[in-house]
């Protein structure tokens, strides 16, 4: 079955994914806040600054009121960053009051809210009341925008407490390039999407610095380790981190080169600077503020996460890149499963 939705943020994930739900016969209307980039979309069906050389389908419609993008939707999919999900939240609920929908709230985006460390769910949950919405869906799994523009092969999951809000999200994605599991482990799919980030970021700085493919296996899998670590003790189910949104986006993101938290820390291994590192990339990389909410997380749950924690050294406190990973490996010796 197609729906009405609306797709709020036209970044490289959110316009590609309402130009997959367009072309599976949804109709899409795309919110964004910068009426250049609409009058783009809308002129010329293109999204330069963020996917190079794409043709988006001339049915999508790109809007900058956002009253007029979620009027009548069945579903609304959130994918602005992190940092804007609260405010962009509040911007719908103070529409969805006057209109009274109530649809089901979707969002792909990946992090966790600086100072509160919560999960976008949460945060989402916090700011439309229930009585103005159905469920809450999260869109999780090794995914690049500039693949599925391509309709390469892609597999993500859709998880929920509602399955068969999750079941109608399967729905309107599924199609021959692009395939959603469901999964109702919500906290799992969440943490494993912010925390790979930090991990990426570490697998693009090991590339910079010139170490090799066994200190990369490395990283990934002892970094998949203290992200369940900290998953569990959060509440997340441990097999969720092996699925798609876990090892899966792991993957993804710690080795390809269309990751942006990979080339933040590749440049930053090669020696750049941070500030540098940051201006250029024109577009986000969630990674950096989530480095930070996982460290304070794993401080006030006294959970060890030694490789977030040399990143946010770096990050935060000016550590020396080349300096951290010799410290590393200088930790006493321990078992491997604890
Ligand atoms: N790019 C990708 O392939 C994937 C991205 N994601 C996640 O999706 C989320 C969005 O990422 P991208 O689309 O890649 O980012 P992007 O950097 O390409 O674009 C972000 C978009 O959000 C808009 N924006 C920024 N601040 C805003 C605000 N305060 N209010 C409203 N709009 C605002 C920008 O104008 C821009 O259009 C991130 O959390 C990312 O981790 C998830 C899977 C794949
Ligand atoms: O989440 C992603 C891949 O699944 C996108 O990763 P980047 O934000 O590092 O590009």
């Amino acid at each position: 079955m197609t729906e009405k939705i609306a797709v709020l943020g036209a970044g490289s994930w959110g316009s590609i994914l309402a130009n997959l739900l367009d072309e599976n016969g949804n109709e899409v209307r795309l919110w964004s806040y910068s009426p250049a980039q609409v009058a783009e979309l809308n002129e010329h069906h293109t999204n330069e600054s963020y996917v190079h050389d794409f043709h988006y389908s001339e049915s999508l419609r790109a809007y900058s009121d956002l009253a007029t993008a979620i009027d009548g939707a069945a579903a609304i999919l959130f994918v602005v960053p992190t940092k804007a999900i609260r405010s962009v939240a509040q911007q719908v609920t103070a529409v969805l009051r006057q209109t009274k929908q109530q649809p089901i709230i979707i969002h792909a985006s990946k992090g966790l809210e600086l100072g509160t460390h919560k999960r976008l769910s949460q945060v989402l949950a916090e700011e439309i009341p229930a009585d103005l919405r159905r469920a809450i869906v999260v869109l999780s799994g090794p995914s690049h925008a500039e693949e599925v523009a391509k309709r390469d092969i892609t597999l993500i999951t859709a998880a929920s407490a509602d399955e068969t809000a999750a079941k109608a999200v399967q729905g309107w994605f599924m199609n021959d390039y692009f395939r959603i599991y469901t999964n109702d482990d919500v906290i799992g799919v969440e943490l494993g999407a912010a925390l790979k980030n930090i991990i990426a970021l570490g697998a693009g700085a090991l590339h910079g610095l010139g170490y090799g493919d066994d200190a990369k296996a490395a990283l990934m899998t002892r970094g998949l380790a203290e992200i369940s670590r900290l998953g569990v003790a959060l509440g997340a189910k441990p097999l969720t981190f092996i699925g798609l949104s876990g090892v899966g986006d792991l993957i993804v993101t710690a080795t390809s080169v269309h990751s942006r938290n990979w080339r933040a820390g590749n440049e930053l291994g090669a020696g750049q600077d941070l500030k540098t590192v940051i201006d250029t990339m024109g577009m986000v990389i969630e990674g950096i503020p989530s480095t930070k909410a996982a460290y304070e997380l794993a401080q006030q749950q006294k959970i060890e996460m030694p490789i977030t924690e040399a990143i946010y050294d770096v990050l935060y406190n000016g550590a020396d890149i080349k300096e951290v990973i010799p410290q590393l490996m200088r930790r006493e010796g321990k078992p491997e499963l604890q």
